[in-house]
């Protein structure tokens, strides 16, 4: 089966982060991409530029794709304001798949890419929701000081799941050296902790957020579980550092 996979998110023309980063990763994982630009971004080294999409054609864009067939699952990465937010779930009110939500509102160098607030991801949050926050981010949508241990990660992660999130996948990338690397999962009455080791990588090869959640998202749309479909990304995301190559 190929999922066929939503994705909401920002354009980035190089393809490091963002809308390409995620078409080549739903690609890789054998699904077939629909991807609606929520804004359009340039990021370069000394150039940044954010423009939010008209929600008429976010709409008219979602509702054209699901006139052709079913979606199997979406991923949600930039969303750069609450007219698109509330645009895009309204097209998609009906539709009872996983959806995976990168709650990014920063660029990898700190720039602003949303105007969202904690307030409205946690509106967000059903049953086949799964969340993909970064320590930063989860401690963002907790109203919480830094995480900066595995068990502020399991613990916000735990906290997350009790504001009604399917699932909630703390990406532990960031955890100070000598803690270790771990991203913790947590679902209804289950947490697991996957350690992971520290991989060197060039400047260049970014997008690793998106890259997961999209590749989460194409696990979930062809009906593999949530920790599966975890284990199955994160080896994306290694193979991607790795090589530079989806
Ligand atoms: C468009 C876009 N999405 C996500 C990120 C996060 O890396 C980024 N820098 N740009």
């Amino acid at each position: 089966m190929r999922p066929r996979v939503l994705l909401l998110a920002g354009l980035e023309p190089t393809g490091r982060a963002g809308l390409l980063a995620d078409v080549a990763a739903v690609r890789a994982r054998g699904g077939d991409a629909v991807a609606v630009p929520t804004a359009q971004t340039a990021q370069g080294a000394h150039t940044f530029a954010v423009v939010p999409a008209s929600p008429r054609m976010l709409a008219a864009q979602v509702t054209a794709a699901r006139e052709w067939g079913p979606l199997h699952a979406v991923k949600w990465g930039v969303v750069p304001g609450p007219s698109q937010l509330a645009t895009a779930k309204a097209a998609l009110k009906d539709s009872d798949v996983w959806w995976v939500v990168d709650p990014v509102v920063r660029s990898s160098r700190g720039q602003v890419l949303s105007r969202l607030t904690a307030r409205h991801y946690l509106a967000l949050a059903g049953p086949r929701v799964l969340v993909t926050p970064n320590l930063e981010e989860a401690a963002w949508l907790l109203g919480r000081p830094a995480l900066g241990t595995v068990e502020d990660a399991q613990e916000a992660a735990e906290a997350l799941c009790q504001r009604g999130f399917g699932a909630v996948l703390v990406k532990g990338g960031h955890l100070p050296e000598g803690q270790g690397l771990a991203d913790v999962l947590a679902s209804a009455g289950r947490t697991v902790v996957m350690r992971g080791r520290r991989l060197k990588r060039p400047p260049e090869r970014r997008g690793t957020g998106c890259r997961l959640a999209s590749a989460l998202a194409a696990e979930l749309g062809r009906g593999t579980g949530p920790e599966a479909a975890v284990r199955a990304a994160r080896e994306h995301v290694t193979g991607y550092l790795r090589t530079g190559r989806d």
